[in-house]
Order: C-alpha cells, then structure tokens, then sequence
C-alpha cells in the first residue's frame, strides 16, 4: 500500500511541474503550425484570386496586419486570462495570510489570558517542554525560555518527587488508551514557595511516530486549601481544636478494627469535668471556653502521640488507647486526673480557677467488643467515678459475656 502511495504521490509532482513547460510548448507549436499554415496558404490563395500585381501587392500588406492583429488579439486574450488568474490567486494568498495571521493574534491573546500554563512537552523522564505559554512566569516563576529544552531548569525537577511515577503511571495509560489525562500534583516555583496544580493533556502521535503531550497546567492552590479547611472543619470541634464526636467515632471504629486483627487490648477513657456549670455561672460563658481550651490543651499534651483524643460534646471527651491494657489504662489515666486537679485553669481575663475531672474506663475486650459498648460502658464508669464524689478514675464493670463466663 505505502509505495504505491508513496509513486503516485511522486507522480502527481511530476506532472504538477512538467504541465506548465508542456502547455508552453503546444502553445508555441500550435503558434508554428498555424504561422506556417498562414504563410504557406494564405499566400497562394491570393495569388490565386488577385492576379494584378498591384492589388496582390496591398492585399498582401493588409494580410500581414491582419496576421499581426489577429496573433496580437490571442496574445492579447491569453496573457489577459493569465494575468487575472495570478491575481485573484494572489489575492487568496493574502486573505489566506492575513487570516492565518489572525487567528495567530486571537491564539496568542488567548494563551496568555488563560489562567495557567499551556503546554507542549515530550513524554520523557524530564517533561521537556517545546513550548510553554507565557502563563508559565505567573505559575512558576519561571520565563518560557527557562523552561524550554530544560535550558535553565527542567520541568521535572519541579514536580513533587513523590508524585512523579503516579503521574508517568497515569500519562502512560492515558496515552496507550488515546484518551485525555487529569493529574494533580505540587510543584516548587522559582522562590521555593509550594503550590497545588492541575493538569489536563493529552498524547499527539507526530509524523515520526514519537509522541507529544499538550495541555494546561492550572494552580489550584486555594481549592486545596479550602478543601483542607473544609476537611479540618469536618473532623474538629472549632472550640478546642481536637476531633469532633464524628471523626473520633471514625477513629475509634479503625483503631478496634486493628485490636482486634492483631488481638490486641485497646482503652477509652471517658472524661467529664466536675461542676463545669459553677464556673460558667460564676465567671461567665467566655471563661468556661478558655478552661475548656486549656483543658484540651492539657490533656493532648498528656498523652502519646499514638492516642487520640475528642470532645464528645459540652465538657465530655473521649480519649482512645490502642494498645493498652487496664492497668496502663487505670495509670493513664489518673496521670490525666492529677494532671488536671493540680494546675488552676485560665479564665482568659487573668484569673484562673481550679478544676477536677471524673474518668471512666473501659477496656476492649474485657468491657465490650464492639464501638458503642464500649462507649456505654465507659460513660457508665464515668457516672461511677462521679457517684464515688467526683475527682476520681472508675473502672467499668465487665461486659456481660465476661461476667457469664465460668
Ligand atoms: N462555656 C461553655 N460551657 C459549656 C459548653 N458546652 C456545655 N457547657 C456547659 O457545661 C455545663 C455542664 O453542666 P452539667 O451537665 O450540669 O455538669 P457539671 O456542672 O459539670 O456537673 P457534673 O458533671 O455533675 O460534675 C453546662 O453549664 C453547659 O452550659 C461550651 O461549649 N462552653
């Protein structure tokens, strides 16, 4: 198939070239034949009809002006028709640039208008760009030429290093499946600062059978951070900053999960301030925040960086042990009562007052084997704790498979 493509194609260039030398030719041919004819013909006839030397004489005069005039008329006609073909093709030609030029005008205005980067890059281990838009000094810093054939830097060495093979991973299958590609990844600008983009291309095969990505890269820095506040304000009580009911529940249900995949022990502790409402009656709302701030702050310092730790609600926070027994338990958490009943907790107006917390605790597997048995009993114990006159860590009873239990 390709051959004979490829001949025919040769062909047609061939008789492209030759048609204007043969046209000529037959032009000048045609001219010989007719002039000879003209000469050789026209000159008997005469002869024929006009024997008086005289008359023969002018006719043959006028015959040669009518020769003249006549080849000058075709002359006249052809170069005319030839004349008006070359101009309107000229024309065309102008119009054809003056669009082309035109819509390289509306492209560039629009490549650097677009909010990002336009691209064209070949798929290798170094993103080389061939070509980048001027949206590329907004995006990285960087001026186009920097970019370009790596001159100053690579494309590369800009990209997050841990986000690279998932983006050659995606490129790849993008390109094996001739669809469009969508990458999200960071990128370190010229000043050093860290920002989001995104990215959406696609694989152009060339002529030689290499392929080259072109699309946009967009910075998206403030969705992320938007989508991190968002995800911060899903997961934490804005009061005190630690985990909502919500997201600690969701940790605890993953942390029982792993205790009980590697049949391990996992606590809660359950814990309620005593007589929380005295200090809001008494130094008002604003005060009873600061003390459950500091609080917070008390009990996230108190513990390991494996616990996790929520407010449940009001002055109720829920504190999740992985790996730890009753008696670590029943230790920790009478560090966390001492903790607490030894330091006066800030007002916020320069006061402080003294506090105490009562603490409930309940141990997977001995207390519950599930969340919210756990929970309850937990909370139980907290109640005992309070019952026994506040200021003090209950266990909770054991769970009622335990208590049956031989
Ligand atoms: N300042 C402040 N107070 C809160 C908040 N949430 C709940 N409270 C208060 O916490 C108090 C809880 O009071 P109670 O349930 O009677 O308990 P308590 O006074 O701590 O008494 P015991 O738990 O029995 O020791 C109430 O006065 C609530 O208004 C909050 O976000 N900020």
């Amino acid at each position: 198939m390709e051959p004979s493509r490829q001949s025919s194609q040769g062909m047609t260039r061939l008789t492209d070239n030759q048609t204007p030398l043969r046209r000529a030719t037959w032009a000048a041919l045609l001219y010989l034949v007719v002039g000879v004819a003209w000469i050789a013909f026209s000159d008997r006839a005469v002869e024929a009809w006009f024997p008086d030397p005289e008359t023969l004489s002018l006719i043959q005069t006028w015959k040669g002006f009518f020769f003249v005039l006549a080849t000058g008329a075709v002359l006249f006609v052809v170069l005319l028709r030839q004349l008006v073909k070359d101009r309107s093709l000229l024309t065309l030609q102008h119009r054809q640039r003056e669009a082309l030029r035109k819509r390289e005008r509306q492209l560039q205005v629009l490549m650097d208008n677009l909010p990002g980067m336009a691209y064209r890059c070949r798929f290798d281990p170094q993103w080389t760009m061939l070509f980048v838009s001027q949206g590329c000094v907004r995006l990285t810093g960087y001026q186009p030429e920097d970019l370009m054939e790596n001159r100053l830097v690579s494309y590369a060495s800009l990209i997050n290093p841990e986000d690279n093979e998932q983006m050659v991973a995606d490129v790849q299958a993008a390109v094996a499946s001739g669809e469009s590609f969508s990458l999200e990844y960071g990128l370190t600008r010229r000043d050093g600062s860290r920002i989001w983009v995104w990215e959406r291309g696609r694989g152009v095969e060339e002529e030689n059978g290499t392929v080259i990505l072109e699309g946009i890269v967009l910075d998206i820095s403030d969705r992320k951070a938007l989508e991190s506040e968002l995800a911060e304000l899903a997961t934490r009580d804005p009061l005190t900053g630690l985990y909502n009911r919500r997201e600690l529940s969701r940790v605890m249900e993953e942390e029982l999960e792993r205790a009980r995949r590697y049949q391990r022990p996992m606590a809660l502790l359950w814990i309620d301030f005593d007589h929380f409402k005295d200090i809001n009656d008494t130094y008002g709302h604003a005060a009873g925040d600061s003390v459950l701030r500091s609080v917070s702050r008390l009990l996230e310092r108190s513990v390991r960086s494996v616990d996790s730790i929520g407010r449940f609600g009001g002055e109720e926070f829920v504190i999740v042990l992985p790996e730890m027994d009753l008696e670590e338990a029943r230790e920790t958490a009478e560090r966390l009562r001492k903790r607490v009943s030894s330091s006066a907790q800030p007002l916020g107006d320069g006061q402080s007052v003294p506090l105490t917390i009562s603490v409930g605790i309940a141990v997977y597997p001995d207390h519950g084997v599930s969340v919210p048995a756990l929970c309850a009993a937990a909370d139980r114990a907290m109640y005992l704790a309070k019952d026994r006159g506040r200021n003090c860590v209950a266990l909770a009873h054991l769970h009622q498979q335990v208590r049956k239990a031989p």
